[in-house]
Formats: structure tokens, sequence, C-alpha cells
């Protein structure tokens, strides 16, 4: 019986890409690495956050697109037109990792991920929410507010003939609430493009890639640059795949490459049939984080 989470079986790819200085020699590695998954057969294909700069606080102005009035004009935005034409010839649906993006009307920078159609349209724009900014003595401090401000918004995709899948940006995987609400409006997948850091990537990265599908059991794909120690941030990398049981799928190590996952809808709905917390849950106790005033991207 075909599942009502993920209607057919989906390959997936997640492009673990080096990002570096020259923006138009990574919107051309995107779209060969790109091209290459969907030879490969990948329907969904995923790139890394801010896979068209380095990333960093200092480059943030000056690799910054304006995506709005959209479609923004060629000249305003070339990474909205590459990706726009990398999903039509891949013909896949295309989560764009993300790029520094720039809204003249605000005067404000943000951290924006544009999710594309097979056919090249765009589907939605997640700007994150939750920006990174962490401080740990003697190993990382990043501040991604001294420059980004945050995104408002819940994004959930409607991929046509799949089902819906919920995106958010690296840090945003450390907030159980985004996924919970994604979970429980139906996605069967959470897709975060990342870059975690060779500090907190060790521990936290499948830890709480796993903690996400195993608190909503539903498939998890973290999809990182792979790392370049030549540059100010070293990239973790071992982008993955856990399933809806929370097993690692899929995963690489640190250097360039595509991980592939087949999702199914049988396997999220046979995990939830043996462990069936989305029966056992007591709104009656506690309060449902997936009702109530969400703001969603439309
Ligand atoms: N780009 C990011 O949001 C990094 C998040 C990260 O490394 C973390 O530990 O969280």
């Amino acid at each position: 019986m075909a599942s009502d989470l993920l209607k057919k079986p989906l390959k997936l790819a997640l492009v673990q890409m080096a990002a570096g200085a020259d923006k138009p020699a990574n919107l051309q590695r995107a779209r060969t690495q790109v091209l290459e998954a969907s030879k490969a057969g990948a329907k969904l294909i995923v790139i890394p956050e801010c896979f068209n700069s380095p990333y960093g606080t200092q480059y943030f102005p000056k690799y910054a697109e304006t995506l709005l009035p959209s479609p923004p004009s060629r000249e305003d935005s070339p990474s909205f037109h590459a990706l726009s034409t990398i999903a039509k010839e891949a013909n896949a649906f295309l989560v764009g990792g993300s790029i520094p993006e720039y809204s003249p009307a605000t005067k404000k920078y943000f951290n924006t991920s544009l999710t594309f159609s097979p056919s090249g349209d765009l589907l939605a724009t997640h700007r994150k929410v939750h920006l990174f900014d962490i401080n740990i003595p003697g190993k990382i401090t990043f501040k991604e507010s001294e420059v980004l401000s945050p995104g408002n918004k819940v994004t959930i995709v409607d991929l046509p003939e799949y089902g819906k899948i919920g995106i958010a940006i690296c840090y945003e995987l450390r907030f159980p609430e985004l996924a919970m609400i994604a979970a429980r409006k139906g996605c069967f997948a959470l897709i975060y493009p990342g870059a975690f850091n060779t500090t907190t990537g060790p521990l936290h990265w499948e830890l709480l890639a796993r903690a996400r599908a195993v608190d909503n059991q539903v498939y998890v794909a973290l999809c990182s640059p792979a790392r370049d120690m030549d540059a100010s941030y070293h990239a973790w990398g071992h982008s993955l795949v856990a399933d809806p049981n929370a097993e690692v799928i899929a995963e690489i190590d640190e250097k360039e490459g595509i991980v592939y996952a087949e999702l199914n809808g049988e396997r999220i709905d046979e995990i939830r049939k043996g462990i069936p917390i989305y029966k056992h849950r007591r709104f009656d106790v506690y309060p449902d984080v997936s009702e109530g005033d969400i703001k969603y991207e439309e």
C-alpha cells in the first residue's frame, strides 16, 4: 500500500561540494555535480549552505544577491538563475543550499535557501530563522548576527507527486520545535543544507540528525560543503541521511562527493506502526507545538 506521506520512492542526492572564493566557479561546480546526481537517477538534489561563497560574516556582503522582486534580474541574482537552470537541466527538485541575500528595501542581509522544481520554477524561499551565534572559548566564535538578520517563517514545500519536505539551515537542526512542526504537518523528510565545523561537528552533527529522525520518525538529510583547510571556516563535511528509525543509511567523509539514498514511504509507515508515538502523544497534558500561530513561507 502506498504511503500517504511519500507517495512513491524517491532517490535523494546530497552534493558535498567545495565552495571557494570564485562565485562563477562555485555555480559551475554545483551544475556539474547536480547533473552527475541527476544522471544517477536522483530526483531530489541538495547542495550545501553558502555554496556560492566562502562561509564567514566577512564574505556575506560581497557575495550577497538581491532576490526581490521575484524573479530577480540576472544581474541582481546570478545564483537564482543558475539554480533555476540547473534544476531544469537535471529535471529534479533542487534544494539550492543557501546564499547570502541582501534586501535593499530593509537594508538587511539573510542566509537564504531557494528550492526549485524540475521545470526550474521557484517553489520556496527559506531565510535562516535561527542564526548561528556561538562562543566556545579557545575553539570557535562565530556570530552570524554581526551581519545577518533572521528570517521568521517555517518552510514546508510540497513536491508534486511525492509529498512534503521541511527545509531549514544548519544551526536550525538544533531546534526540535522546527522539525516537529514540519513532521506533524506531514513532511516525509527534513532537509538541512548545513556547514557544521570541526569543533561541534564530531559530537553533534550525526547525533542531531538521528535525534530529529527518531523524534519525528521521518528521513533527515544534512548536506555540508567539503572541508577546505585553507578556508577560514573548516566545515565538518560528513553529509548524511538518517532514516525514520534513526539509522544512518548513507554518509560521506569530509571530501567532495555525492551521497545517495532511496527514500521510501513504506519505511516511515513501518517504523510508525512498530513504535506508535504518533498515536501516543498527550496533547491533553502538554501543548502541540505544531498548532497555534505559526508563520509559514507560502
Ligand atoms: N552554519 C551553521 O549554522 C553552523 C552550525 C554549527 O556548526 C553548530 O554547531 O550548530
